[in-house]
């Protein structure tokens, strides 16, 4: 089964942490994984040249303009990030990205021939109310492009109110979940949609990391906090190693 693990430092990250980086790296000269960072915008030029794939956290729709402070796919690909992670629910929440938005970017991306990791995932609200299919359903139909056939996407389900907070959903809550999008995708994609990678990520750690990761319909993870630290990171890439 593929396998893939995402590292989101978010807004983390100077020049500072780049030999702990590159010393991580060395550890892993070749997984048998994909192994991805997505760091600050500021680091992905810094950051290849190892088999630690670099991705990017986000991108704006447009190719270039007049947009102060956004940074287009093209730009980041000129970088050197092979992909990009749209749809994340900090964007969502903190720059009000809509569905939309996400599928915009998600062609901006694949325009820039970048590979995605798309987010989903409901809030605590949401959770609480048993709308968390309803929402995923949605958020799938709304933000996920057609051209998701003929190219690469990774699909990534965050429960947001697990992200930073140390809670998870149960195991088979999350098992339920992946089959639930994995069946969604297939109706929709067909074969496409059945090889598509699905991720969980929220509150991701060293102590559940294997048990989420044998799930059925879980091809790894999307980890935020815990991949800062080379000791924190290392034992969750293991874990999805051995999975
Ligand atoms: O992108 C990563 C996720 O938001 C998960 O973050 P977390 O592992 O700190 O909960």
């Amino acid at each position: 089964m593929y396998k893939m693990i995402v590292g989101n430092w978010k807004m983390n990250g100077t020049s500072a942490d780049l030999e702990e980086f590159f010393d991580f790296a060395n550890d892993w000269l070749n997984p048998m994984f994909d192994l991805m960072i997505c760091p600050p915008a500021t680091l992905i030029g810094r950051m290849t040249g190892t088999s630690v794939m670099i991705g990017a956290q986000d991108c704006h729709a447009d190719v270039k303009g007049a947009h102060t402070g956004d940074i287009s796919a093209e730009m980041l690909a000129d970088a050197g990030a092979t992909h990009v992670i749209v749809g994340h629910s900090e964007r969502r929440t903190d720059h009000a990205e809509t569905n939309a938005m996400v599928a915009a970017k998600t062609n901006a991306a694949w325009n820039a021939e970048m590979k995605v990791i798309l987010c989903i995932g409901e809030t605590e609200a949401q959770y609480r109310a048993g709308e968390t299919l309803d929402v995923l359903r949605t958020q799938m139909a709304e933000s996920i492009p057609d051209g998701a056939m003929k190219t690469n996407i990774t699909i990534a389900y965050e429960p947001v109110w697990a992200i930073g907070t140390g809670l998870t959903p149960t195991l088979q809550e999350i098992a339920d979940v992946h089959a639930f999008i994995r069946e969604t995708l297939v109706a929709r994609f067909g074969d496409a949609g059945a090889a598509m990678p699905l991720l969980y990520g929220g509150s991701v750690k060293a102590s559940n990391a294997r048990d989420i990761f044998v799930l059925p319909n879980v091809n790894g993870g999307l980890v935020g906090g815990a991949s800062l630290r080379k000791a924190d990171f290392t034992p969750i890439c293991s874990a999805l190693e051995q999975a």
